[in-house]
Parts: C-alpha cells; sequence; structure tokens
C-alpha cells in the first residue's frame, strides 16, 4: 500500500502572502487528514518563506496520521525535529538560497555526516529517510547509512513524462529493485501530479509513500481539495 502524504508547504506560502493567518495552516491539515491523507508532509526552510518552525509544533498534536518533515539537517533543524519527533524526519540537501529541492544527497562522499544523523534520529524513535537522486550507487550509500528509508527525487520523471517519455521511468524501477533487495524502504516526492502519479505507482515496486504538495494544491484550486484528495487516493490503489 502506497500511502500519500500531503505536503502543505504552498498553504503556508499562501497565508504568509498577507501576512495574517488565512488560510490556517493547522485547520489545513486537519481537514486533509479528514479528506483521507494519510499523512501531512512540511519543509520548513532556514528562511521560514512557507512553513515557519512554530507551524511545526503547533501541528504536531493535530496530526493522527504520519507527520513527516522535511530538511536540510542544519543543527537548528535537528535540534526541532528531536523536540517534536514527527513520524518521519526526511533528509533533504537544500542549498540556503534553492527556490526549490533540486537534488539528492550524495550519499557517499556525506556517509560519515549522514550515519551519524541518520543514527540520532533513529535512536529517539523517528523514521529516517534520505532524499535521493535515482542513481543505483546513491541507492547504496544510503543503505550504507542505516537509513530506514530513501525518497526518490521525481523531478526528472515527472518533466519527461510531460515530455511523453516513458522509458523516464526506467532508472527509479532499477533504484526500486535495488532497494527492495536491500531491504530498504521507498518513498517518492517532487512534481508528481494527478497526471503522472498513476504510471509511476504501477512500475514501481514496494512504494510506500509519495508526498505530493505543488501540484496537488494547484490541482485543488480547480477541483477542490477534498476531490482532489480522493483522486490520488484512487491512483494510488
Ligand atoms: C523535498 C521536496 O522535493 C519537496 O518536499 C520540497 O519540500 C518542496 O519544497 P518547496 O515547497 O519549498 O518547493
Ligand atoms: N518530498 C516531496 C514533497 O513533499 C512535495 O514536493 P512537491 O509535490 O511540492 O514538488
Amino acid at each position: 500500500m502506497t500511502k500519500l502524504s500531503v505536503n502543505i508547504n504552498k498553504i503556508a506560502t499562501l497565508r504568509n502572502s498577507r501576512g495574517g493567518d488565512v488560510p490556517n495552516v493547522v485547520q489545513f491539515a486537519k481537514d486533509v487528514q479528514r479528506y483521507g491523507a494519510e499523512g501531512v508532509t512540511v519543509h520548513p526552510r532556514p528562511d521560514e518563506r512557507h512553513i515557519r518552525y512554530q507551524d511545526v509544533y503547533d501541528l504536531k498534536p493535530e496530526i493522527y496520521t504520519e507527520f513527516n518533515i522535511e530538511g536540510n539537517p542544519m543543527p537548528k533543524f535537528i535540534d526541532m525535529v528531536l523536540e517534536v519527533k514527527p513520524t518521519q524526519v526526511t533528509l533533504v540537501p537544500d542549498g540556503e538560497d534553492a527556490i526549490t529541492s533540486n537534488a539528492g544527497w550524495d550519499t557517499v562522499k556525506n556517509k560519515t555526516f549522514l550515519t551519524e544523523v541518520i543514527s540520532e534520529f533513529k535512536s529517539n524513535g523517528i523514521r529516517t529517510s534520505i532524499f535521493v537522486d535515482p542513481y543505483l550507487n546513491m541507492v547504496e550509500g544510503a543503505k550504507a547509512t542505516g537509513t530506514d528509508r530513501i525518497e526518490l527525487y521525481t523531478e526528472t520523471y515527472a518533466q519527461q513524462y510531460k515530455l511523453g517519455n516513458k522509458k523516464a521511468i526506467e532508472p527509479y524501477m532499477e533504484c526500486a529493485g535495488l532497494a527492495n533487495s536491500l531491504q530498504l524502504g521507498i518513498n517518492a516526492g517532487h512534481d508528481l501530479s494527478l497526471e503522472n502519479i498513476k504510471f509511476f505507482k504501477e512500475n514501481i515496486t514496494g512504494l510506500l509513500e509519495v508526498s505530493i504538495g505543488h501540484a496537488l494544491i494547484t490541482e485543488s484550486l480547480y477541483f477542490g481539495i477534498e476531490n482532489v484528495v480522493q483522486m490520488y487516493l484512487h491512483r494510488l490503489q
């Protein structure tokens, strides 16, 4: 079964644009869970351009599905995650000025650092995931860090799918096969959408979770959030 985790960064973007508390991030998280989402994802960035650290604390008591916090494991981020203790932490190597996530970890070069960080989160009962490009050596490197899961970075798949190139799924299939053989859990995310999610799900064996935000929120402007959550759940069956 593949769980749908709704990334609510964009709700915070909309809220911050007017300086008030509308839309309310916590209420939105409660609503998407009620509509059937099996998790809520947030990515508090160092500049707090959308999700703020306070949002993470406010959300924690209201999330009864799975709470996934994504981010670059800088000291402030690590301290917050250890305090909040979400279901899962997803380590993403974003630069502070990145407009969005744009690369996975070099799990080989960063093995020592990632191993230490993974160990600290796991010893605090937090499931760990590492954001990786669909490269076999990066999956192998992730396994060596002791992480529970990887998150396959799906931007390239999404871009190529839009161009009609379905062969773009192949590296992801190969990485999934390797991850399954290594007993490494498989998550996926970035630019997944109603258009491309079904083909991805059908071809990735052992896909445990997809975290989707930008497209899902955009699609909800046209179809409504409750309908869109249900549309994703149907495609993920
Ligand atoms: C890691 C990833 O691909 C996304 O979860 C990322 O959180 C999107 O960040 P923005 O919402 O800031 O674009
Ligand atoms: N980890 C991916 C995520 O949480 C959402 O990415 P996107 O759907 O906003 O591109």
